[in-house]
């Protein structure tokens, strides 16, 4: 299996270089050549499998030749070993045809865990083969960079620096970066907002000499094993309600296009998906566009859904690729546009071939708390305010006749203040965090200066 960049100008590389290379040469997002396909009786037969034999089964082409059978095998086993459901990702009912898919039972309580703690290995055991150790600078809105800490933390072949926007995360997210006492994981405050994290880790990986310097990786959704990850539990819970004799729907809370995106491969795969629903919050850039007015950054808003406060969405440039025909000129030159004049216009044949992927929503703050309240009064379902947001659109958007699927991304747990502003209930931690207030807390507030960042990671990188 080779990887290509949706800018058309990096070389191809096997998933083992695409996943330790993060961002591709030429600026874009590796993407597989080719998407394999599942038969139906392929999916059939992954009913009532175990979460890490589906793992296997699905992801297993996309993988090829750089990890063989057995070793791929036993890295899934490890990754999904510390999750706190048999399950790994249960499915709920939240009323006769709407159903909640939990992914919080992970180490950090969030989906980036189910990716996370997977690459997490694949680096590891790549790592080692290759005698090589990396710098992997990451940038997060409160959980890709907890989940990132917690599955490289104390590995020797490894140092990361997360880049968070100082005041713009839950102080659950924030205490979960902060805390670790492993000195080769390191929390950046930065001054700016989560699009000022994320477009500093993109510079970096854009100067080539600090980024060969410091053997530069990316563990955010620009890196594609993350995306793959993250395509396994569509199947299980598509399986789990019919598929492939049964068409269902998913709803997905998007910030940075990543789980949707993965949602997308999956139904390319064949997992027969009906339809694949963005839900914004009030950063609504994504269902702006969706919706026929082009993409056009605006302010970021802090919201009660502080992950989903992003205004320039990754991974929307991988469904761009796909919706220009896989045209990586097309998509140089809106990214170009969207670099120096902060937007673009979709051209009508891409609006209609996303049309035919994706429906979205937007939810208020005020929707989002509402939201909570009445979840818990029908279902008894304690939702986060990302979920929240997911549900509300999913229940808007369904079809009488289709199962909807909505991602639950994270614990309520990790937004006690929300969460207890809109039920009532204070969400405890587990137990093994309950003391996560106690713990001393470690970071650096930085400038949202290139130059003192790189300096910065340069001198505080294992020698
Ligand atoms: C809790 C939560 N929900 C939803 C999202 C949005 O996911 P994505 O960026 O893959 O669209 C994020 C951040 O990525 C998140 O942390
Ligand atoms: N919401 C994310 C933002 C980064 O997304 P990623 O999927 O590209 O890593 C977060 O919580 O950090």
């Amino acid at each position: 299996m080779k990887y290509i960049s949706t800018r058309g100008q990096a070389p191809e590389l096997t998933f083992e270089e695409a996943m330790l290379t993060g961002l591709a040469r030429d600026g874009g997002l590796y993407v597989p050549a080719e998407i394999p396909t599942m038969t139906k009786d392929e999916i059939a037969d992954l009913a009532g499998k175990s979460y890490e034999e589906v793992a296997y089964r699905v992801m297993r082409p996309f993988v090829g030749d750089s990890f063989s059978g057995d070793e791929f095998r036993a890295i899934i086993d490890r990754a999904y070993a510390v999750f706190g459901h048999d399950a790994r990702a249960p499915l709920v009912q939240l009323n006769e045809n709407h159903y909640l898919l939990e992914l919080f039972h992970g180490p950090t309580l969030a989906f980036k865990d189910f990716a996370m703690q997977l690459i997490g290995q694949l680096f590891q055991v790549a790592l080692k083969r290759r005698n090589d150790r990396v710098t992997i600078v990451g940038a997060t809105s409160g959980d890709t960079g907890s989940a990132a800490m917690e599955a490289f933390k104390g590995l020797d072949a490894v140092d990361v620096f997360i880049l968070f926007p100082d005041g713009r995360v839950s102080e659950v997210q924030r205490r979960q970066m902060t805390t670790p006492q492993e000195s080769n994981v390191h929390a950046l405050a930065l001054d700016g907002d989560f699009d000022d994290c994320q477009a500093a880790v993109k510079e970096m990986f854009n100067d080539f000499g600090f980024r060969d310097g410091v053997k530069l990786a990316g563990v955010n959704s620009i890196n594609i094993a993350r995306v793959l990850a993250q395509v396994v539990y569509y199947f299980t819970s598509a399986v789990s309600l019919g598929a492939p004799h049964r068409k269902v729907s998913f709803t997905v809370p998007t910030g940075n296009f990543g789980d949707i995106f993965a949602g997308f491969i999956a139904k390319q795969m064949g997992l027969p998906i009906d339809r694949l629903v963005v839900a914004t919050n009030q950063n609504d850039i994504l269902h702006r566009c969706l919706s026929g007015q082009g993409y056009h950054k605006g302010e970021t808003i802090p919201s009660i859904s502080p992950s989903m406060d992003i205004q320039v969405s990754s991974n929307f440039e991988r469904a761009l690729y796909f919706a220009y025909g896989r045209d990586g000129n097309a998509v140089a030159q809106l990214m170009d546009e969207l670099k120096s004049g902060g937007g673009f216009e979709v051209s009508r044949g891409a609006m209609e071939a996303l049309g035919e992927q994706y429906d979205s929503g937007r939810v208020s703050e005020d929707e989002t708390l509402a939201t909570i309240k009445s979840t818990l009064a029908s279902s008894g379902e304690l939702l986060c305010p990302h979920s929240a947001v997911g549900v509300m659109v999913g229940e808007a958007q369904r079809d009488a006749a289709i199962p909807m699927i909505t991602l639950a991304t994270a614990h309520p747990a990790k937004f006690p203040a929300a969460v207890e502003e809109a039920s009532g209930v204070h969400p405890p931690l587990p137990s093994r965090m309950s003391d996560l207030y106690e713990r001393s807390e470690r970071m650096t507030r930085v400038a949202n200066d290139l130059g003192v960042l790189q300096s910065h990671i340069k001198e505080h990188i294992a020698k």
